[in-house]
């Protein structure tokens, strides 16, 4: 079955030029953009002009003076990484199908802005400006300390030097700025976030790509913040191998939502210990009871974050699937990614029916997700970038916190393991379960059932 999406829908290929000084979070929102569209299965990549500049000058001594709009040299080198940025970019749109690109750069006055905006017409491409204007000395000191202490240009120099270095860079810049407004650039898409924000001017959005993308920025933030994934406690379902269901805890289970005040608590640290998390759950039991000794007051519960609909197998194990089923069985082991169960959901239908979730949760701070294997794999990918022909294979274990940390350029995760044993739920792509190891699967399946049925 051929796969659609929008830019198939709509054949629509879009130039997202950034504008706006440097330590403004371009290309973090850039970043993040691209990230966000792949992970929809959208194509797209950024064409970041400082590193076609540091190929061009080399990485090291770049200081102030040679982005002073007087100094000839700079500037000529600064005119050839744009060319190359965008001759590689129009390269991409042709050669490889691109579908959003995206010119990450300053692209201050109207001049650099008009060139472009001819190149995207003359190549049928729509352009969007994409600004971020910010006047909040805090803000942009603080983004300074994130990012550009840590750039390529400032290996191995002095933080205060570089960061004195990088105000004046900035100064240098300011000589040329010509800010985007309503009234000069009235024919003109564009987006004007300003102070990372707090306040949002659209003008001239034309296509439902664009809106999608302008959607996703009006929700973006920058404050820092942490992320916890975790799938429930041990379930009875997960004791016996069958997948899906509304089953309960285990008593393993049990044990683990009743330790996970106290791992929770250990993981925000001393300094935190009074944050106010909000837990989202999934509709299901088993989410719902691990949550349930968590001291938080917000707890909300979403329909998107109930696990893979297996349709018909919904209660079976792999194993009686692979004896059923087993054109499915092998279909899926074949491409996990897309494939549907019988009368239920791919992993491409959960990222879709995600999306929500993305955007709810670009807009929170501090928030710990209780979910399930499948769906905790889709949320990684977003997080992590991970391709979606690995995503449905990455091990998520049971009784396992994931801490997300959202940074500038790029996410810390650690992971932490409870002192509570529980099954592996894993299943390695190519593997039958028929077999000598399935039958011992299936038969501790069958003393488990028999123990349960005897403790009733
Ligand atoms: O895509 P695979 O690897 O089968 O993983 C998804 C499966 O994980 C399970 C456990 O096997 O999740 P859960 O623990 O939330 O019940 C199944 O319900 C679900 O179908």
């Amino acid at each position: 079955m051929p796969v659609y999406s929008v830019s198939h829908v709509e054949n629509v290929r879009i130039c997202v030029i950034m504008v706006g000084l440097p330590a403004r979070g371009k290309s973090l929102i850039a970043q993040k953009i691209v990230r966000y569209l792949l992970w929809l299965s959208i194509k797209a990549k950024c064409f970041n002009v400082g590193s076609y500049r540091r190929q061009l000058a080399g990485d090291t001594a770049i200081t102030a003076e040679f982005f002073n709009p007087d100094n000839r040299d700079g500037w000529s080198v600064r005119v050839e990484a744009v060319n190359r940025a965008t001759e590689d970019m129009m390269r991409w749109f042709a050669e490889e199908n691109g579908v959003v690109g995206i010119i990450d750069a300053t692209n201050l006055t109207k001049q650099r802005r008009s060139d472009l905006l001819k190149l995207c017409r003359e190549n049928l491409i729509e352009p969007i400006f994409l600004e971020s204007w910010c006047d909040d000395q805090d803000l942009i000191l603080q983004n300074i300390a994130d990012v550009k202490t840590t750039s390529p240009d400032y290996v191995d120099v002095d933080p205060a030097v570089a960061t004195d270095d990088f105000l004046s860079r900035i100064s240098q810049y300011e000589r040329n700025y010509q800010t985007l407004n309503v009234a000069d650039d009235e024919d003109l898409t564009f987006i004007k976030l300003v102070n990372v924000g707090s306040q949002i001017i659209v003008n001239r959005i034309e296509s439902y790509l664009e809106s999608r993308i302008v959607y996703y920025v009006m929700n973006l933030h920058i404050k820092p913040r942490s992320i916890w994934l975790l799938r429930h406690g041990e379930s009875e379902y997960n004791l016996t191998g069958q997948i899906g269901g509304d089953s309960n805890l285990s008593e393993r289970g049990w044990r683990y939502a009743k330790k996970l005040p106290e791992i929770v608590l250990k993981s925000l640290g001393e300094e935190h210990e009074h944050t106010n998390l909000t837990v989202w759950t999934s509709t299901l039991k088993r989410t719902q009871q691990t949550a349930s000794f968590l001291p938080y007051q917000k707890k909300l519960e979403w329909k998107a974050l109930d696990e893979l609909d297996a349709g018909e197998c919904d209660g079976m194990t792999y194993e009686e699937i692979e004896q059923q089923f087993p054109e499915d069985f092998k279909a899926r082991d074949d491409n996990k990614y897309e494939y549907r169960y019988r009368g239920g959901e791919s992993y491409r239908d959960i990222v879709i029916r995600l999306e929500p979730i993305i955007m709810e949760l670009e807009r929170q701070e501090n928030i710990l997700i209780i979910t399930h294997q499948a769906v905790l794999r889709c949320l990684y990918a977003y997080f992590m970038n991970v391709p979606q022909e690995e995503s449905p294979w990455m091990s998520i274990p049971l009784h396992t916190l994931i801490k997300l940390e959202p940074r500038a350029y790029l996410t810390l995760v650690s992971r932490i393991k409870a002192d509570i044993p529980a099954v592996s739920t894993y299943k390695e792509k190519g593997t039958s379960q028929l077999g000598e190891l399935a039958s011992e699967v299936s038969n501790s399946r069958d003393l488990i059932l028999n123990s349960l049925q005897a403790s009733v």
